[in-house]
């Protein structure tokens, strides 16, 4: 036999999969070398937000909405969303009146006579593109935008949904996961048409779809994944039994899931991807404010044992840019105060109609279990295209939902050290120029928080 037959012979079989992985990471560690080797002026340029090329190619794609995008046709809600969510994320509003009531007349043509809203006009009306809808009106906002949602068609949409399990259908005869629990309670919850019937047994559902991993599937039996497992926590943060859930279990599944990359995978064993900035870095703000309930299923919570270890936490390089600064305390325990085992929440007292803004109250009780910085270059460094737009990785392509979801991601990194939601973040908070900064969002529906506090008001002063 000749040595090299030999060899080859000798050698391991790769998969496919471990070449992709291969690849991916040779490709973002190129990218990682390259901005290492550069000057300190030119890491800085690298790092960059590219905010008016992202503006322009989100306002291109909203011209284009009512005409084009055949092959979408049953996601015009879910893009309008992408691009409105992205534009408010940038701090810009639709840049024209007749395009933003344009795009209000559109969504209510996408509106069924019998409630919710369906991928275009005269489509079935669906849970997802109904969330999607709802998200882009309020991120619209106005008298105009927030009156066009019908309530109460939506709420009896929502209730025809609901299946005996306790979890919802995605349409009339659709699939029952826990993308449906979500995308209902969550609508139903903004809308403020929230009530016992839609939420008897969704939690059941939710619970059921843990998996041995500690992630949560889509159905019963099914694999742990990202997408899956922030629908499922805010779906019980949202309904207010996430202590239900087990905590420690989860928690270990996610932390593993942030790759060498910086970048978040969905699933174990797969590539990371821009997307899950958010559908798996968008937990961990959910967690900082659950952390009375963690430390309580760990057992811990005195004074002498007070919290998850904050060790090892990706803190950022303190500079003087930082006035709080002093000696060698860690971020965490400036900006987090584990409450004593008699200080738990009351949580009996949580009422579900006002819990989105109950939650942003919540005192932060553990620290970010995520490596923040990181995952900023991942996403400014690997996913950003400099002509406009975001991906899932090198290599690929730009499209609206990366751009909303990577830029999402990038918020929640960025506020993330922040006491509140209200205050900007500190200067080391941020990767980059601080010019970078998004706004903040909602970390329950992902709505900008300006526009989730008019949006409550506007149905708070309404029940149905
Ligand atoms: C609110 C709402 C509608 C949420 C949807 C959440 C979401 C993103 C679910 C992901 C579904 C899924 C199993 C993707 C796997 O795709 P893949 O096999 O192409 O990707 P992977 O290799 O990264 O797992
Ligand atoms: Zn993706």
């Amino acid at each position: 036999m000749a040595e090299s037959e030999q060899h080859s012979s000798a050698m391991p079989e790769i998969t496919e999969s471990q070449g992709k992985q291969w690849a991916v990471e040779n490709d973002v560690f190129q990218i990682y070398r390259f901005f290492s080797s550069s000057s300190r002026e030119d890491q800085d340029a690298l790092l960059k937000l590219r905010r008016d090329n992202h503006i322009e190619y989100l306002n291109k794609g909203l011209r284009q909405l009512p005409a084009s995008f055949c092959t979408l046709d049953a996601n015009r809600p879910w893009l309008c969303y992408w691009i409105v969510h992205s534009l408010a994320l940038l701090g810009e509003s639709i840049d024209d009146a007749d395009l933003e009531d344009n795009a209000i007349d559109f969504l209510s043509r996408c509106q069924d006579q019998n409630g919710g809203y369906g991928g275009g006009p005269g489509q079935l009306p669906h849970l997802a593109t109904t969330y999607a809808a709802v998200n882009s009106l309020i991120t619209i906002g106005g008298e105009k935008a927030l009156s066009s949602i019908n309530r109460e068609k939506l709420y009896k949409f929502l209730l025809r949904m609901k299946v005996a399990s306790g979890g919802f259908s995605m349409h009339d005869g659709g699939e029952v996961d826990v993308r449906a629990c979500y995308t209902a309670i969550s609508v139903a919850s903004v809308l403020n048409i929230m009530d016992d019937d839609l939420v008897q047994d969704v939690g059941n559902f939710v619970l059921s779809c843990q998996t041995y991993e500690g992630g949560i599937a889509g159905e019963p039996g099914a694999e742990a994944h990202g997408g899956y497992s922030f629908c499922g926590l805010a779906t019980l943060a949202l309904i207010n039994e996430v202590q239900r859930l087990d905590l420690p279990r989860f928690i270990d599944w996610l932390v593993f899931r942030q790759g060498v990359e910086g970048g978040f995978q969905g699933r174990t064993n797969k590539l990371v991807d821009g997307c899950y900035s958010f559908w798996q870095g968008g937990a961990f703000p959910l967690l900082q404010r659950l952390g009375s309930v963690v430390n309580e299923q760990l057992g811990i919570g005195t004074e002498e044992h007070t919290s998850i270890s904050t060790e090892g936490v990706d803190s950022p390089d303190l500079s003087e840019d930082d006035p709080d600064h002093e000696g060698t305390s860690s971020q965490a325990d400036k900006h987090f105060h584990p409450k004593g085992k008699g200080q738990t929440s009351d949580r009996s007292k949580v009422s579900l109609s006002d819990i989105g803004a109950e939650f942003l109250e919540r005192n932060m009780d553990i620290p970010p279990l995520l490596q923040s910085a990181v995952l900023q270059d991942y996403i400014l460094l690997c996913c950003q295209v400099p002509q406009g737009g975001l991906k899932d990785k090198p290599r690929e392509h730009r499209d609206f939902y990366h751009t909303c979801y990577c830029l999402s991601g990038l918020s929640v990194c960025q506020h993330i050290w922040s006491k509140s939601l209200d205050s900007p973040p500190l200067p080391w908070a941020i990767r980059g120029p601080y010019s970078n900064l998004l706004e903040p969002i909602h970390p329950l529906y992902n709505v900008i928080l300006d526009k989730y506090h008019e949006a409550h008001d506007f149905f708070s002063a309404s029940e149905l």
